[in-house]
């Protein structure tokens, strides 16, 4: 508990794909001291998040606030939930994920004005994906378009600038010597904060964890707070992800994709997917829950769980975020991945998966 009884908040923000779930999965099975509870707010109409968190994690504490963005649409949701989760569970700590291209900021000042008096906000936690940001401001390391104006790198800096504690994240895939000049650099935009150097967003827990490092009055001096207060965000024509043009959309089938066509799909798969995830049913994986996660250039697939036929059926749901995403060719590629029963690849009849 944080002081007079209140329960201490950490909100976890960061780009897509820079390591959020990862790291509420790691609190969640090493809490320390702690019970804790965690919202999710995930972009598009399923919140993928929630379910690979309940999936991986048995965690009955896990509330979903999907279909928008908390920092924006979803502001009053999230004091709702907030609020109802503290009337109907015990935790002494309450952890919200925000999608990954929330503000921070406006979260904060939902999290300061319209919580009960329970809840106090303690910690903004950004996790940086140090390898995403080593590519998109080294100029030796920026992609031939890179000139192009990206307006992206805005939520970068904000997370970096708003924050208590900054991970440091995906540190495998980087040198000592990039990573020292990652370091200096968000040193020089935020040299308050506890910066941590992290793989797979492992750190202790107390270190994001009822720390008491939000500062309210530090806060709301500072510029980006004034901005945002300046103008209401409720009436913001736009949310964050339609100012920075970025859409989703999510493909869902029951039928299974064919092993290979769906491996040799994703080798061949490039273009404006900034990030991708979710579930899948495999053909000759029956029993499996196959996680897919791709972020930037690294695509990870591979057995999260199993199916509870007491709680879904077997198939395949994926959210697809990104910048002009050509949505027709992504399904069609999906679809082709298919197993095809009517070409004899599969007799449902005799055997439900038969790869
Ligand atoms: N190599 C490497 N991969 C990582 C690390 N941390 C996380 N990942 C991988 O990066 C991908 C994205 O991680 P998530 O935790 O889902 O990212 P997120 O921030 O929750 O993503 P969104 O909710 O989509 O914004 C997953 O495939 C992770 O396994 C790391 O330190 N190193």
């Amino acid at each position: 508990m944080g002081e007079n009884d209140t329960i201490p908040v950490t909100v976890v923000c960061g780009y897509l794909g820079a390591g959020k779930t990862t790291l509420i999965n790691h609190l969640l099975s090493n809490p320390g001291d702690h019970d804790i509870a965690v919202i999710v707010n995930d972009m598009g109409e399923v919140n993928v998040d929630a379910d690979l968190l309940t999936r991986e994690s048995d965690e009955e504490g896990v509330v979903d606030l999907s279909n928008g963005c908390i920092c924006c649409e979803l502001g009053d949701d999230l004091a709702t939930e907030t609020e109802r989760l503290a009337e109907s569970r015990e935790f002494d700590v309450l952890v919200v994920e925000a999608s990954g291209i929330s503000e921070p900021i406006p979260i904060a000042q939902t999290m300061v004005e319209d919580t009960a008096d329970r809840l106090e906000l303690d910690t903004m936690v950004t996790v940086l994906d140090s390898f995403g940001f080593w590519n998109e401001f080294d100029p030796e390391n920026r992609q031939p378009d890179s000139d192009v104006e990206r307006p992206l790198s805005t939520v970068f800096i904000d997370g970096i600038e708003f924050c208590d504690v900054l991970l440091l994240n995906k540190t495998d895939l980087l040198s000592d010597d990039a990573l020292g000049e990652i370091e200096a650099t968000v040193r020089e935009l935020q040299p308050r904060a506890h910066i941590e150097r992290t793989e797979y967003s492992r750190v202790d827990p107390d270190l994001v964890l009822d720390t008491g490092r939000f500062d309210f009055e530090e806060a709301r001096q500072s510029q980006g707070w004034k901005r945002s207060l300046a103008h209401d965000h409720d009436e913001q024509e736009h949310s964050p992800a339609e100012a920075h043009g970025v859409t989703s959309f999510v493909y869902r089938e029951t039928q299974p994709l064919h092993p290979e066509r769906f491996a040799n799909w994703l080798d061949d798969w490039t273009g404006e997917v900034i990030r991708a995830k979710g579930i899948c049913r495999i053909a000759g994986r029956e029993e499996e829950v196959i996680g897919l996660s791709q972020a930037g250039p690294s695509v990870e697939a591979g057995p999260i769980g199993r199916w509870d036929p007491e709680r879904d059926d077997p198939r395949t749901e994926l959210v697809f975020i990104g910048r002009s995403l050509d949505e027709t060719a992504i399904r069609e590629g999906l679809d082709s991945c298919l197993v095809d029963a009517r070409a004899g690849e599969w007799d449902p009849a005799a055997d439900p998966f038969p790869l």
